[in-house]
């Protein structure tokens, strides 16, 4: 089976000169479809800017990335949830659900029809009317796993998506990514701080000054 993403000595450096931080070195590593990855590491260590580069949203400044499993470039197959909140505030729940579905060239019916799907397959159909503003931290990240789901990825990638949630909401949050992950036969990358949603998932990866260990020994 080809890796949906590998990557091959692959380093991120930003800025030049004095001034130049190398975030990522020598990282190879690949994704392969069923797989179900927890990325810990100190803040600094680099995750973010692996996630984002195995995303295909930023490009190394040394090594290679290829995405053979996907069936284009990765925009459209990757489906991300970024640190933070992430709904945009004008729109209603189900707009945001059905905005890259339309960025992305589907028809306006057909974008909400399957915003809704999406939104009930996470049990918030109920929110769809609800502005961000309206919605708990809980609900907020359900409504961006929907999202994800709406967009049918291959390949899921998630920064602390559970930063800012009490443990029994993280728990929730990373079993409905494993769920979604499931549903989709897509493989699962989650960058956490936190041992509880850590031991969720069965495969560990650790980032240490921007070197990459995989297959880390977990015990929770
Ligand atoms: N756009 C940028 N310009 C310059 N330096 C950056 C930039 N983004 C990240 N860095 C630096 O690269 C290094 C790795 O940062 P990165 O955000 O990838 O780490 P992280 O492990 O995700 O941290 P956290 O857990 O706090 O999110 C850090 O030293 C950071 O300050």
């Amino acid at each position: 089976m080809s890796p949906l993403v590998s990557c091959q000595d692959v380093a991120r450096t930003y800025g030049r000169g004095a001034s130049a931080v190398v975030a990522v070195h020598g990282v190879t590593c690949a994704l392969r479809q069923g797989d179900r990855v927890a990325l810990m590491g100190p803040s600094g260590s680099g995750k973010t800017t692996l996630l984002h580069l195995l995303a295909g949203l930023d490009r190394p400044t040394a090594g290679t990335i290829a995405w053979p499993g996907l069936d284009e470039r990765p925009r459209g197959q990757v489906g991300v949830i970024f640190q933070g909140p992430s709904l945009l505030p004008p729109l209603d729940v189900a707009e945001n659900v059905a905005l890259p579905l339309l960025i992305a060239g589907c028809a306006e019916g057909e974008a909400r029809r399957r915003a809704l799907a999406a939104l009930a397959a996470v049990g918030v159909e109920g929110l769809a009317a609800q502005l961000p503003e309206e919605l708990s931290g809980g609900q907020a990240q359900r409504v961006a796993v929907a999202r994800v789901l709406a967009g049918s990825p291959r390949l899921i990638i998630a920064d602390e998506p559970t930063g800012q949630l009490d443990s029994a909401r993280a728990h929730q949050v990373v079993d409905l990514l494993t769920e979604v992950a499931g549903r989709l036969d897509a493989a699962l990358l989650v960058a956490t701080h936190d041992p509880v949603v850590a031991g969720r998932l069965p495969t560990h990866w650790e980032m240490r000054d921007g070197a990459l260990r995989e297959d880390v020994p977990w015990s929770s």
